[in-house]
Order: C-alpha cells, then structure tokens, then sequence
C-alpha cells in the first residue's frame, strides 16, 4: 500500500491527562481515511500532529517521508503549503471579506500577481459550489454556516495542496447541508486528486465520504479497514459505537 502519511507509536499528554497512547495509523494516498471516535478521544489531537501544530512526547508522524516531529521550521513551513486545513469552526477571519479570506494563503506563501490571485480565488470558489460574484464581498457573519464551510474549505484548497485535513467538516449542519459537504469532499477529491483525512463522528456522512476507516479508542486505533470490513466489524466497541448505545463496553469519561 503507497501510504503518504506513516504514524508510529504516538504519545501525547496534556497534563497528566495521557490522551494519545500509541498510536499507529497510515494514510493511504489518493483516498479519503476517516478517523472515527467519541467526543474528547483525541481525532483533533492526531492531526494537528500532521501540520506539526502539536509535538509528539514520543512517537513518529511521516508525511511524505519528512518526520514532523523532528523537522526544523523551514521544512515545517514548506511542508504546510502542501497541506490544507479546514478547522472545526471553519476558522475565517471576521474582519476580512470572502475574497481576503480565501487570497490570504496565496498572499502568504506565493508571489502570484493580484490578478493571478484573483482568477484563482474565483476558480476554487467555483469549485465549492458558490459563485464567485454572489459572495466574493460579504463578510463571515454574513454567511450561513453551510456556506462558512464552503469558504473555509475553498481557502483550504487554494493552495492546491495535496493533502486535506478536515476536522468535524459536518458539525453543527442539517442533514441536507451535510450531504452537500460531503459531496464537496467527494468532489474535491476527486478533482484535485488528493489525499484527504476526515474527523467526525457523524457515522452517516463518514460512510458517504471515507475509503477507509480508523476508530480511535482509549488513545490507540483499535479497528481499521476499508467499509465493509468497518461496517461488519464484531469489535465490541466499534459495534456500540456504530449502533450509538450508551450500554456497553465504552467507558464514556467526563
Ligand atoms: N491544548 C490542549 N491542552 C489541554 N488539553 C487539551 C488540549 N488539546 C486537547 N486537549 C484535551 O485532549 C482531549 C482530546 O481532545 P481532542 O480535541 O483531540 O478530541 P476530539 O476527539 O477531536 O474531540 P471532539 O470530537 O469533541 O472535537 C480532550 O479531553 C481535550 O480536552
């Protein structure tokens, strides 16, 4: 299997809280991995190793065959551009409209011309499903919350970055809303060809949108597999996360 992401033995505490236990988990290129788990389980914890926002206590994240953990700021930086990052709030800048927000990685890391920013900043809207002319001038608070995560999910792809991160993409959407990011998911995929890791734990909108599937467990990966092999699981755990009961054996910490 060509993995472009290679997670080895990943540790991480906050605290005296052990979040991560050891974690093993491979990103495989060109589909979607979905990475499952309860609230709290640490999903957001393991990506933010990827974009090296976060530093193992012990353990390797590859990506692409450069160690995250131990790379200096340089390759740190270079490595970013590669990698897009749609947060769980979708994460714009209120202050700046539509279009600055979406120029503002191109601003950042090229020296593309205004006019070259511009065309780009049309076509990956274009590609999100908004029109460009309709939306280019509002500002945050004047979209819905479907249409924050298109703008966030164009300024994460403008870059054309070869791996996508998304964290929780679905949140806080209706179930139509829901479906039409996931197909956005699907799509960008597609179209740029790319290598996408999703959080979620919306079971639904996951199997639309995921190749394959880890579920995140008392700080380890206790079940991975491609859909039918996560959907016909007999993991005790992995079945009472997918039926959604509270009896079982999860041990729900608050
Ligand atoms: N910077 C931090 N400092 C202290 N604790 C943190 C920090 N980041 C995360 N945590 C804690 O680590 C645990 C895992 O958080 P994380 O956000 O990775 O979970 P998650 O699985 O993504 O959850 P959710 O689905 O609710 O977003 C939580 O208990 C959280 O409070």
């Amino acid at each position: 299997m060509d993995e472009i992401i290679r997670i080895r033995g990943l540790k991480k505490s906050f605290g005296t809280k052990e979040v991560l236990k050891g974690v093993d988990l491979d990103i495989i290129k060109g589909k979607t991995t979905v990475i499952l788990g309860l609230s709290g389980s640490g999903k957001s914890t393991i990506i933010k190793h990827i974009v090296r926002l976060l530093k193992p206590d012990s353990g390797e994240v590859w990506v692409e065959g450069v160690d995250m953990a131990r790379a200096d700021e340089d390759e740190v930086y270079r490595m970013r551009k590669k990698i897009g990052y749609l947060f769980q709030s979708g994460a714009l800048f209120d202050s700046m409209n539509v279009y600055e927000n979406v120029a503002f990685p191109l601003h950042e890391h090229t020296n593309m011309s205004e006019e070259q920013i511009q065309k780009k900043v049309r076509e990956r809207l274009r590609t999100v499903g908004l029109n460009p002319d309709d939306v280019l001038e509002l500002y945050p608070d004047e979209l819905s919350g479907g249409m924050r995560k298109r703008v966030g999910l164009a300024r994460s792809i403008v870059l054309d970055p070869g791996i996508i991160l998304y964290d929780e993409p679905t949140s806080g959407l209706d179930p139509i809303t829901s479906d039409l990011i996931t197909r956005l998911i699907r799509n960008t995929q597609q179209e740029l060809n790319v290598t996408s890791v999703l959080i979620s734990h919306d079971i639904k909108e996951s199997f639309k949108a995921g190749d394959y599937f880890a579920f995140l467990y008392d700080g380890k990966i206790i079940e991975y597999g491609d859909k039918e092999h996560f959907q016909n699981s007999t993991n005790p755990y992995v079945r009472q996360f997918l039926d959604g009961k509270a009896e079982g054996p999860i041990k729900i910490v608050r």
